[in-house]
């Protein structure tokens, strides 16, 4: 069995995929939390023969974490940003500062789709271009819809944007504080991604696919105008392709890739570009 574990600011997720047949055998989420113990939270170690680790959590939890794996798993592989990759060139000018989840889940969009607009709705929402060559542009860093809502501090923590809610009554003016803050950053958040994606296919002069990811994508999706697909295991996609174990992942599958989404063509989106600017 292979574990794949993505530590990220809120939650630390696993899964276990059967290193023969490629199938997810199990998955899971734990809090990242300072005394987080893999081996309390994550399932019997006994049957891994391999690690692989996307952790931005502060270095003492990946290093408690991959000390503590290291003495039960023989192989344990750990991803960094790098300056080049898979034919996808960092374009941070300190490459390994770029957030490792960020660097694979552009890695993983460039692998499937080429150029593209990798989308991660999680603590932070951060939004990164690969253009078709495979240059990395950079990208865009945004407080994701749990940390803005904790920053307003009006007692809404706990009521989360329900994800079968239409988009179309969250942009209805709310008329409760709960409903004002959830539909406030939630346009917060839909308006940025659609708007810094026309601004950067416009100056690229190339319509990119999108591709969302992370504990948010489902719903942040339903506000994204843009053709774009959710691809739940993305940075996992990221890891697969980084460090192929299986027969399928050294044919360059990814599990649970989404069909490429076409996107809508230069013109349309700089239309809807000029439109917006009109009002
Ligand atoms: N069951 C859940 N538990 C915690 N957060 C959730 C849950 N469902 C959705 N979320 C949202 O997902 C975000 C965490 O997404 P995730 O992609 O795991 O973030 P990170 O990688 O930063 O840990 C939270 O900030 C919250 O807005
Ligand atoms: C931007 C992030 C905080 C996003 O983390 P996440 O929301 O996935 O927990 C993370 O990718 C990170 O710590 N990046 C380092 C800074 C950077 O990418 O520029
Ligand atoms: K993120």
């Amino acid at each position: 069995m292979i574990l794949d574990l993505d530590i990220g600011n809120t939650l630390s997720k696993w899964r276990l995929k059967d290193a023969d047949s490629s199938e997810i055998r199990s998955r899971g989420a734990v809090w990242t939390r300072e005394e987080w113990r893999p081996g309390a939270d994550i399932p019997d170690l006994d049957v891994v023969e391999a690690v692989r680790i996307s952790s931005v959590a502060r270095a003492a939890v990946l290093n408690e974490t991959v000390g503590l794996l290291r003495r039960r798993v023989r192989h344990v592989h750990v991803a960094r940003s790098t300056a080049e990759a898979l034919g996808v060139v960092n374009g941070y000018e300190e490459p390994e500062r770029l957030g490792v989840d960020r660097w694979l889940g552009a890695l993983a969009g460039y692998q499937l789709a080429g150029g593209c607009c990798a989308v991660d709705c999680g603590s932070a929402i951060t939004i990164d271009f690969v253009l078709p060559g495979g240059q990395h542009l950079g990208g865009f860093i945004v407080p994701g819809l749990r940390l803005m809502k904790e920053s307003l501090k009006l007692g809404t923590r706990n009521v989360a944007i329900d994800p079968e809610s239409e988009a179309d009554a969250l942009l209805e003016p709310g008329r409760r504080t709960v409903d004002a803050v959830n539909h406030g950053i939630y346009m917060a958040a839909v308006s940025a991604i659609n708007r810094i994606y026309s601004e950067v296919c416009d100056q690229e002069g190339v319509a990119l696919p999108m591709l969302l990811t992370g504990g948010d994508a489902r719903v942040v999706s339903r506000g994204v105008q843009v053709p774009h697909a959710v691809w739940p295991d993305m940075v996992y996609g990221g890891l697969e392709a980084r460090f192929p174990l299986t027969f399928a992942e050294r044919a360059g599958k990814m599990s649970g890739a989404p069909r490429v989404p076409e996107p809508v063509s230069l013109e349309k989106i700089r239309a809807g570009l000029a439109f917006s600017m009109l009002l």
